[in-house]
């Protein structure tokens, strides 16, 4: 559960005549996973100090154990950031919103649709954790929702249904990102932006042909969400190789639809020796993975909750790359000389201007090599199209 503290156990090592006492803190996806702290003092019964300090533990004890918000440092010792989400009143955008409202980097949460947010945000207002959230509706209130956010997600624009590519979004979908971009570059050009909105490998140069054009085009602060990739990756690659989910590692570069995404199942660890049978499997299922989803939601739209955790994994990092926590690396489709296309995705480095480096793609199994070949025409015809609808 996130935000959850388990104190696994406390006892008194009577042996050693010490009080002991074991925390661990697993306060995923946002925070700390696996801290363990061990404290030890005197136990005797008759020594007042030893009883002093074990009631200071104790006390220690309680006050960790709720969360930071409660804690009542978190808003001192963290800075304001203000995160809007486009597209708030959606399949996407609801449990995204519910999933920002319980992250304590957030401070202000900015709720954007052209229907339907009031209630949202009224909905997850009432949650007990730090940030304010409020609700905006309709073109006229989009520049006070964007107005000094830090990072801004976009979720908004149609799902697909089965039978349809993400290529098929893009009549609608290019036309509302132009439109939304156009406002973060008016309202507020220094934010963070996550492009969720598919195509993602046309939506991403849309954006920055629309901040090119008003100016305001930061390269380190435009990102196509492809975690959901990563995420799927992690999943089926556990299952496969029966470890620990939790563990898993796996990079997913390329683009964001079809054979365009390409999972690095050479590069995951812990390692595995699986069957090439198997890698083709895993990387066959991870392309197909929103299809899936579409599939077997019969019509009723694509992956909205698997997103939600996606978007708001990477949305979290993007906070605490902008709050200078160091090493933060997570896989996302941006501006790229990694391979001959403009745009990639591979794993980035984030920090206090968003990417800090775009990392390389590392060693490729032969089957990767030629997967990466395969994706590039497919990935450069989408960017193309992004540019020149942009430019239109
Ligand atoms: N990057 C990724 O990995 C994924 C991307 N997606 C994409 O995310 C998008 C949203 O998916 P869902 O939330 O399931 O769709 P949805 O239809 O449930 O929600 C979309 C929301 O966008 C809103 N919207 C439409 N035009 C808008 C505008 N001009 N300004 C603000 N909001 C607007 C709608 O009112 C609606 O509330 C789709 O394009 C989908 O393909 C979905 C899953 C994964
Ligand atoms: O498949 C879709 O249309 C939605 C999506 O991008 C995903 O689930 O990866």
């Amino acid at each position: 559960m996130i935000f959850e503290f388990d104190l696994s156990t406390i006892f008194v090592n009577k042996a050693c005549r010490h009080f002991t006492a074991f925390f661990f803190f697993n306060l995923s996806p946002f925070s700390f996973n696996g801290l363990f702290i061990i404290i030890s003092l005197p136990a005797s019964p008759k020594s007042k100090p030893a009883t002093k300090m074990r009631s200071s533990v104790l006390r220690s004890v309680k006050t960790l154990a709720k969360p930071a918000g409660a804690r009542g440092y978190s808003s001192e010792s963290v800075p304001d950031r203000k995160v809007a989400v486009l597209g708030a009143a959606g399949g996407i955008g609801q449990p995204l919103a519910l999933l920002m409202k319980l992250n304590p980097l957030v401070s202000r949460l900015a709720l954007y649709d052209i229907a339907n947010t009031p209630g949202v945000a009224a909905d997850v207002g009432h949650i007990n954790t730090r940030s304010e959230v409020a609700g905006y509706m309709g073109n006229d209130q989009l520049g006070q929702a964007l107005e000094d956010s830090d990072v801004v997600i976009i979720p908004a624009g149609v799902p697909r249904k089965p039978g349809m590519t993400r290529d098929d979004l893009f009549n609608i979908n290019a036309g509302i990102v132009k439109d939304l971009c156009s406002a973060i570059a008016k309202y507020c050009p220094n934010a963070i932006v996550n492009m969720i909105s598919n195509p993602v490998n046309s939506t991403v140069p849309i954006a920055a042909e629309v901040f090119k054009k008003a100016g305001t085009y930061n390269e380190k602060k435009l990102f196509g969400v492809t975690t959901l990739d990563v995420v799927r990756a992690k999943t089926f690659y556990a299952g496969k190789a029966n470890v620990n989910v939790a563990e898993v590692n796996v990079p997913v570069v390329g683009g964001h639809a079809g054979i365009t995404i390409l999972p690095l199942f050479s590069q995951a660890t812990p390692k595995a020796n699986l069957a090439d049978e198997d890698i083709k499997a895993l990387t066959k299922r991870t392309q197909d993975g929103g299809t899936e989803v579409v599939e077997a939601k019969a019509g009723k739209g694509s992956a909205t909750l698997s997103m939600a955790y996606a978007g708001a994994i990477f949305a979290d990092a993007c906070l605490k790359g902008l709050n200078g926590v160091p090493d933060v690396v997570e896989c996302s489709f941006v501006q790229s000389t990694v391979t001959e296309l403009p745009f990639f995705a591979s794993k980035v480095r984030l920090g206090k201007n968003g990417v800090e480096e775009v990392l390389g793609l590392g060693p490729l199994s032969d089957f990767e090599q030629e997967g990466l070949e395969k994706l590039k025409p497919e990935l450069k015809a989408s960017i193309e199209k992004g540019v020149k609808f942009a430019n239109a």
